[in-house]
């Protein structure tokens, strides 16, 4: 039986992530190795040529799965049909800029692609959100598209997620795939919080087998929240693989499910869930089936989790203030 190709529209295609993204979900990454899609690509004006040429080196793969490429400047036409949306481009940080320059700056990128979404996506339309300040731009993106189910607009913390999950294993020398049921919660910044109280390492819980409270609070914690910065001192230059690697997994595991026994990090819209706020897009334990997800419930709370994830979430709520002071959501 044929598949109908899925529609994929990336934003920020010829960026470095856009670069380390499109060929997976080209060669079957994203969704699964028998699901064929159709890359629409969004760019501004002056990234269009560059676009063009990852177009031309996409076809020079000659992907099986890969049923078309088309390159827009006008979001309108990059989300028309669109089934998975993966926004990634945005407005980085300058110098001097402060955070409501930063946050008024990616208003105009986010208000109108969510205006886009509303209009011309498909019905079953899935949203990743990877440009930063990823939380509060899908959250604006997700407050101008209110014919489009809230749920359906979600950030990325999944490469925080992945990144705790590393850090864990090298402390205890366990495997990556012995990790369960990390949690990412909050906002996707460096007041994230990574709970491993929950998790389990070869079926024990995480937490007793660490049995080091100072590694976490003075290590793990800020080691995770920091990564991004580290990276940009590092390589001198933002994740970009391992950015790109995040978003196929966030969306993959939206699509496929999670594994028996084990949850995923994803920000998403909240429902009041753990006191968080309703409606700020935050980081939670999340559990996926059938190509829709649900919050974790009934975990206890430590006075050291709470601590840190009403921090993270405040930031949230003032981010969340300051977005409805300018007028965007
Ligand atoms: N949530 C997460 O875990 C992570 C998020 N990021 C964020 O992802 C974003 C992209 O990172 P990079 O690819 O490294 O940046 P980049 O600067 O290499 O690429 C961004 C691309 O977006 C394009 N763009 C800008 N405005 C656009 C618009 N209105 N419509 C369509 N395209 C537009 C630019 O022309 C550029 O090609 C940044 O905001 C970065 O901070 C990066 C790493 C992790
Ligand atoms: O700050 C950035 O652009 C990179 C980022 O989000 C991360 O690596 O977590």
């Amino acid at each position: 039986m044929t598949r109908t190709p899925v529609n994929v529209t990336v934003t920020g295609a010829a960026g470095q992530i856009g670069y380390a993204l499109l060929f997976r979900i080209a060669s079957g990454h994203l969704l699964g190795s028998d699901v064929p899609v159709k890359l629409r690509l969004l760019e501004i004006p002056q990234g269009m040529k560059a676009a063009e040429g990852t177009a031309m080196e996409l076809d020079d793969c000659a992907f099986p799965l890969l049923r078309g490429i088309d390159i827009f400047d006008d979001p309108n036409q990059g989300f028309e049909g669109a089934n998975v949306a993966l926004l990634v481009g945005a407005r980085p940080r300058t110098k001097g800029m402060e955070r409501g320059d930063l946050l008024s700056a990616n208003g105009g990128i986010f208000k109108p692609q969510g205006k886009a979404i509303n209009d011309h996506a498909a019905d079953d339309i899935k949203v990743l959100v990877v440009g930063n300040p990823a939380n509060t731009n899908a959250l604006i993106a997700q407050a101008a598209a209110p014919d489009v189910p809230a749920e359906r607009f979600t950030a990325m913390t999944r490469l925080d997620h992945n990144r705790a999950i590393s850090q864990l294993a090298a402390k205890t020398g366990a495997a990556v795939s012995d990790i369960k049921r990390l949690t990412i919660w909050g906002n996707h910044s460096a007041t994230q919080y990574p709970d491993i109280f929950h998790a389990e390492i070869a079926g024990k819980n995480a937490a007793e087998v660490v049995s080091d409270e100072a590694w976490l609070a003075d290590t793990f914690i800020p080691t995770v929240a920091k990564r991004g910065a580290a990276i940009i001192e590092a390589r001198g230059a933002s994740s970009a693989a391992s950015a790109a690697n995040a978003a196929i997994d966030h969306v993959h595991t939206w699509v496929n499910g999670t594994a028996a026994g084990d949850w995923t990090s994803m920000g998403i819209p909240s429902d009041g869930s753990y006191g968080v706020p309703e409606g700020i897009i935050s980081s939670f334990p999340v559990t996926t089936k059938d190509g829709a997800y649900e919050i974790v419930q009934g975990l206890d709370i430590n006075e050291f989790s709470r601590a840190r994830i009403d921090a993270s979430v405040q930031e949230l709520v003032e981010e969340r203030d300051a977005v409805r002071e300018l007028g965007l959501i």
